[in-house]
């Protein structure tokens, strides 16, 4: 019987996958799981688990409560170390919840010292000097300023965390973690007889990711992007083989996007130049109470044979912004992900059997929609993406959680070409 070694706890549904896909990818066998299993589920054969929340953007206080429940759960399964895992560009609310969660779990864990490091180079997600970096941007130059529902406007870390906790915030800079592990250990000791409590972590390649995985050893929480997860498996000298296998794929395809960021716009339209069928949802049109979802069902309806289709509520930052100045924010975002999972239950309903959903949040809803409750992590389509399979009542379904601000242009019409039928 494999005992699992690593606990994981992702704030959302696209970053569950994604941590799941680095941990696969570096050996470990990992199980995925919606929500926090009933306590009667069967105890799980995995080196990892990943428990997936949708809990990035909900009130602290829920989000501490769920990831508590998650933590209670993971313990009960034996985890050696927990994983808290959030988004590489580090969003937030104004209220967190990225401090609120580790601070609690750090209680919970009775410990005094964790990391922060959002870092995922091969992302262009890099830490340098406290500061976050999507490409050559700063995070607060980068499309993220304009993020519907967690706008990120301060790029440096130390300051963003020290926000959101009551712990004292430090940093282990380039300099310490390119020196390797020791070094790193050693910093990690100097800070905490300072009263740091959290130190954010510099990383701008994988193999900086190499060095932080060791000085982890043994420490009760990390909590971080997937990044890191690509340095923790050679903790356990854990060698297994890469992804699972996923059954061969049937049925009908089709996308499915409520993500605005910068990438998703991008494949939006290039899949929309590639002369590809797109429906847009208008957010006004679902608040004045039309059946838009009824409407894109028919739409459709004939097209599905020669697909993938796709149905989108993507916008760019002004028309996002006049939705909200309207509805308000979270109103329009819980609007607008109610109508694409229920799109997406009826594009199942309808035969589709291989579904790209575009967006965290947007993810969350259709994968709740659906009925899933675990996900099995196969083959990476791009870094942070890989093809799932997942039981979704009598079905088999090829899904593919896509982050908002992942993937190349193509991604839409890439990743069916690398699913087998
Ligand atoms: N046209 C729109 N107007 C307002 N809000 C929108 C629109 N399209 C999508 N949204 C909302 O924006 C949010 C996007 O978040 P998410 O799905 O997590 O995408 P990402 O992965 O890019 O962060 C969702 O809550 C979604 O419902
Ligand atoms: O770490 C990441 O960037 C992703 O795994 C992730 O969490 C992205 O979230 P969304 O952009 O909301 O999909």
């Amino acid at each position: 019987m494999t005992r699992p070694l690593l606990g994981c706890i992702a704030d959302d549904f696209t970053g569950a996958t994604d941590l799941a896909n680095n941990l696969v990818r570096n050996g470990m066998r990992t199980v995925q799981t919606i929500g926090v299993p009933q306590d009667d589920a069967a105890p799980v054969q995995a080196d990892a688990i990943v428990v997936a929340l949708k809990s990035r953007t909900i009130a602290p206080t829920d989000a501490v409560a769920q990831s508590l429940e998650a933590l209670r759960w993971l313990q009960a399964q034996g985890v050696q170390q927990i994983y808290f895992k959030y988004c590489s560009t580090f969003d937030s609310t104004a209220e967190g919840n990225i401090g609120p969660v580790t601070d609690a779990l750090l209680d919970a864990l009775d410990s005094r010292f964790t990391i922060a490091c959002p870092a995922f180079p091969e992302n262009q997600r890099t830490v340098f000097k406290g500061h976050l970096f999507v490409g050559d941007q700063l995070l607060s130059d980068s499309g993220m300023r304009n993020h519907p529902l967690t706008p990120m406007g301060d790029a440096n870390l130390v300051r963003v965390m020290q926000q959101q906790t009551r712990r004292k915030v430090g940093l282990v800079a380039y300099d310490v973690v390119a020196q390797g592990p020791d070094v790193i250990r050693a910093r990690f000791a100097a800070l905490q007889a300072e009263g740091v409590q959290i130190a954010v972590l510099d990383a701008i390649s994988n193999a900086d990711l190499q060095h932080i995985g060791p000085a982890l050893t043994g420490m009760p929480l990390v909590t971080a992007g997937s990044g890191i997860a690509i340095g923790l498996p050679q903790n356990w000298q854990i060698t297994n083989a890469a992804a699972d296998g996923l059954p061969s794929a049937t049925g009908l395809r089709a996308i499915v996007s409520g993500s605005c960021s910068v990438a998703t716009n991008g494949q939006v339209l290039r899949f929309q130049l590639s002369g590809r069928p797109s429906f847009a949802i208008d957010p006004l049109a679902l608040a004045r109470g039309d059946d838009v979802v009824a409407q894109a069902l028919a739409w459709a309806a004939p097209l599905l044979q020669d697909g993938p289709v796709l149905v989108y509520a993507t916008a760019e930052p002004e028309a996002v912004k006049a939705v909200q100045a309207q509805l308000g924010v979270a109103a329009a975002g819980e609007l607008v992900e109610h109508a694409l999972a229920a799109i997406a239950r009826s594009l199942v309903d309808a035969g589709v059997r291989q579904l790209v959903v575009a967006g965290g949040e947007t993810s969350g809803a259709v994968v709740q929609a659906l009925g899933i409750t675990q996900m099995v992590i196969g083959p990476q389509i791009e870094p942070g993406v890989p093809w799932t399979s997942a039981r979704s009542g009598e079905n088999t379904l090829h899904l593919a959680l896509k982050s908002g601000n992942f993937g190349s242009p193509d991604f839409f019409t890439q990743a069916f070409a690398q699913l087998h039928e």
